[in-house]
C-alpha cells in the first residue's frame, strides 16, 4: 500500500505560510522503466511522425544536420513508413491495438509494482524515448503523485550512446521545465550483473527444453551500431561480448557452437561485425541444420527481435539449406525477467528505502 503523499504544513516550518504559496505533495518514490518507443500505428502517419521523431535524435544519428536533413525528409520518410508499417502490421498486437513492445513494458512495470508492494510510498510506471507514453509525462506524472525521489532504469541492459544515453538526456530535459525537481537516480547498465546473467540461462534453458530439436549452433546477437561509434569510445560492443560470453560460461556451451552477431544495419555505413544475417546465410550454406537465435541485449521483444529475427532471419536460414531453427524469446515480462529488474532496482535503491 502507498503512503499519502506528504506535504508541508505551517507546523514543519514554525511559521505561517506567505500567502499564495503553493502545497506541493512530496515524499514518495518514484521508479520509473525506460524503453525505446514504438509508433503508435502502423499506417504512414503514425509510422512517419515516429520515425521522423526517432531519426532526427543526434545521439542516434551522430551526422551534420545540414547533410542529414535532406536524406531523412526527402527520402527516408518518404519511403521507409509504407515499408516497415508492413513489417510492424505483421506482429501488432491487435487485441490492444499497440506494439508488443508497449504490452511488455507495461506488463513489467505492473509485475515489478506487486514485487515491491511491500514497500510503503514506491509508484512504478514506464516511459518511452519516443512516442508514447512520453518520459517527460510519465516524470511529471509520478511527480504529481509526490515523487520528490526518482530512479531511472533504462532497461538496455548493456549502455549505448543512442540508447541509454539519450534515455537520461529526455528525462533531464523534462526535469529542465521543473521547478521544484525531484532527485534522481539513474541506474547504470547491467550486462555482467550476476541476476541478468543468471536470468537469462534459466529462460534460455526453458526455452530450449522445449524445442524438438538441439541446436548445432547457437548465436546471441545484439542490436547493430556504426563502427564509428564504438571507435569514438561507446562501451557498448565490449559489453555485448561480455555478456555473451558469461551466458555462454553460464549455459556450460563450448565455444565453437556460439556465436556472437550484430544485426539491423541501417545506412551504408559500417556497422559492428559480424552481422546477423550474413552469419545466418553462412551458417545454413556451410551445412549447419539446426540453429538457435537468442537476443540477450533485448528486455523486450519487439520489431526488431520478431519481425527481424524470427521471421527475415528464419527466412535466410530454411532458403540457403537450414532445417530447424528457433529464436528463443526476450526476458519479456517472465519471472526471470521481473528478477533481473527487481534486483536492479532493490540495489539501486538502497538508502532510499
Ligand atoms: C539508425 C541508427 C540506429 C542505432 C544506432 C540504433 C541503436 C540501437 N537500437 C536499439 C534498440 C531498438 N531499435 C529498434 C528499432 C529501430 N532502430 C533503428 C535505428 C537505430 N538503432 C530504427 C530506424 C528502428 C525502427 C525500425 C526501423 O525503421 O528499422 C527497436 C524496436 C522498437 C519497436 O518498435 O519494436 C529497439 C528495441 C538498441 C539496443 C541499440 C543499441 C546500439
Ligand atoms: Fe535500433
Ligand atoms: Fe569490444
Amino acid at each position: 500500500m502507498n503512503e499519502a503523499p506528504k506535504s508541508i504544513t505551517p507546523a514543519d516550518t514554525a511559521s505561517a505560510f506567505p500567502p499564495g504559496h503553493k502545497n506541493v505533495a512530496h515524499g514518495r518514490i518514484g521508479v520509473l522503466l525506460l524503453n525505446l518507443g514504438t509508433p503508435d500505428g502502423t499506417g504512414y502517419w503514425p509510422m512517419r511522425r515516429y520515425l521522423k521523431e526517432f531519426l532526427s535524435d543526434e545521439r542516434v544519428i551522430e551526422e551534420p544536420r545540414w547533410k542529414w536533413w535532406p536524406i531523412l525528409n526527402l527520402i527516408i520518410l518518404t519511403v521507409r513508413p509504407g515499408r516497415k508499417g508492413k513489417d510492424y502490421a505483421t506482429i501488432w498486437n491487435n487485441e490492444k491495438n499497440e506494439s508488443p513492445i508497449k504490452t511488455i513494458s507495461r506488463n513489467q512495470a505492473v509485475e515489478l509494482a506487486e514485487r515491491l508492494k511491500d514497500h510503503d510510498g514506491i509508484i512504478v510506471d514506464w516511459a518511452m524515448r519516443y512516442a508514447n507514453p512520453s518520459t517527460e509525462s510519465r516524470i511529471q506524472a509520478l511527480k504529481d503523485q509526490g515523487c520528490d525521489r526518482i530512479l531511472l532504469l533504462p532497461l538496455y541492459p548493456q549502455y549505448a550512446a543512442p540508447t541509454t544515453a539519450t534515455a537520461a538526456d529526455q528525462a533531464f530535459r523534462a526535469l529542465m521545465k521543473m521547478r521544484w525537481q525531484p532527485a534522481i537516480r539513474l541506474a547504470p547498465a547491467y550486462y555482467d550483473d550476476p541476476a541478468y546473467i543468471d536470468a537469462l540461462a534459466r529462460s534460455m534453458r526453458q526455452s530450449l527444453a522445449k524445442l524438438d530439436f538441439e541446436p548445432e549452433k547457437i548465436i546471441a546477437t545484439f542490436h547493430g551500431m556504426p563502427e564509428k561509434y564504438f571507435a569514438a569510445g561507446d562501451p557498448y560492443h565490449c559489453q555485448c561480448q561480455k555478456t555473451s560470453r558469461l551466458l555462454r560460461e553460464a549455459l556450460g556451451i563450448a565455444p565453437d557452437r556460439w556465436l556472437t552477431t550484430f544485426q539491423s544495419r541501417f545506412g551504408n555505413d559500417p556497422w559492428l561485425q559480424p552481422y546477423t544475417d550474413k552469419t545466418v546465410e553462412a551458417l545454413a550454406k556451410s551445412g549447419t541444420k539446426r540453429l538457435a537465435l537468442v537476443a540477450p541485449g533485448f528486455s523486450a521483444d519487439c520489431l526488431e527481435t520478431l519481425e527481424e529475427l524470427d521471421s527475415e532471419n528464419r527466412h535466410y536460414f530454411e532458403s540457403n539449406g537450414g532445417e530447424k531453427f528457433a529464436y528463443l524469446p526476450a526476458l519479456n515480462d517472465s519471472p526471470e525477467g521481473i528478477d533481473v529488474i527487481e534486483a536492479v532496482v532493490r540495489r539501486e535503491l538502497q538508502g532510499w528505502i
